[in-house]
């Protein structure tokens, strides 16, 4: 009988074992129902030696591109320049792949196509954000446009790529500055660390292209904080959301948990929510 149930588990393999993927491997360990956590890949495994044997079930460690050897599922934690090395391999094998480093798809939409032709799966949580199944029921009908406001305090936009590039200084603000107003396909080529809430959210929604968005660095907040207004042509709604920051501070603590309630789902019997 339990022979049996763990061969029907899916197996689950987890790239990158940062602030969410730490999280989500322990998660796995201490049980969710019909999966089990099979295979990681870590880019120095001394340095997460202790923490994979404290696990009651330790999963191999294995190279990024042999995780869809291990596992029926592979979630990609890692930097946004892993993303292909990790994606690829697993979509061409048919596997699910969970995507957390969003706005890397933009640059990789092809693996959307590589995975449709394997039988593969690309799956996007909602992950920082909030509401993405009313933006997927509006854009079953017309959505005219979504506007989205991202505040964030200094520690979580340090080092962005168009902070650098625009040599903009902002560890001495003592008031909120708009650093960019645009697309969020532009805002994810300036931010890539940092707004992948945007992508995941112009993915439901009517796109990169038209998905508008602000980007400020506010010292006045401490979390993380998202604004979103959506005009559709069944629903105008106003949704929010203030993340509290990981150990990361430019990833909201929910995110692990927003990618832990989606692989609940896989085998849930009781599913709420789209
Ligand atoms: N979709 C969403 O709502 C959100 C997405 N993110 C994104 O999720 C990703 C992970 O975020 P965090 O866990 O906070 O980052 P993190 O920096 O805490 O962890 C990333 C981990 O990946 C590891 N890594 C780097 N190269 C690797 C390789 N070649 N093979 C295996 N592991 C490798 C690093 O050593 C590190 O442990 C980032 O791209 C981040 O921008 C973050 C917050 C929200
Ligand atoms: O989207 C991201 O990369 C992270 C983010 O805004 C958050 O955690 O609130």
């Amino acid at each position: 009988m339990t022979e049996q149930k763990a061969s029907n588990e899916l197996r689950v393999a987890i790239a990158g074992l940062g602030s969410i993927g730490s999280k989500i491997a322990t998660a796995l360990d201490q049980g969710i129902e019909g999966l089990a956590l099979s295979a990681v890949a870590v880019r120095d495994p001394a340095k997460h030696q202790s923490f994979l044997t404290s696990l009651r079930r330790p999963p191999k460690v294995l190279p990024i591109d042999q995780l869809g050897d291990a596992a029926d599922i592979v979630v990609e934690c890692a930097p946004s320049s892993q993303l292909r090395a990790i994606v690829e391999p697993a979509v061409k094998r048919g596997r699910s792949a969970v995507v957390v480093s969003v706005g890397g798809l933009l640059d990789n939409y092809d693996l959307i196509d590589l995975a449709r032709a394997n039988g593969g799966r690309i799956l996007v949580p909602t992950g920082a954000l909030i509401g993405l199944d009313a933006v997927n029921a509006a854009a079953v009908g017309t959505i005219h446009s979504v506007k989205m406001v991202t505040r964030k305090p200094i520690d979580g936009l340090k080092g962005a790529p168009f902070i650098v590039q625009n040599n903009i200084d902002i560890d001495n603000l003592r008031e909120p500055l708009k650093l960019f107003e645009g697309s969020a396909r532009d805002a994810a080529k300036g931010f890539p660390a940092n707004v992948n809430v945007a992508v995941a959210l112009s993915l439901a929604g009517i796109g990169p292209d038209r998905t508008q968005m602000q980007v400020w660095a506010d010292p006045t907040v401490t979390r993380n904080v998202h604004r979103i207004e959506v005009e559709a042509d069944s629903a105008r709604f106003s949704m929010g959301i203030e993340n509290i920051p990981s150990e990361n501070p430019k990833t909201g603590m929910i995110t692990a948990l927003s990618v832990i309630a989606l692989l609940r789902k896989q085998r849930a019997t009781l599913c709420v929510g789209t």
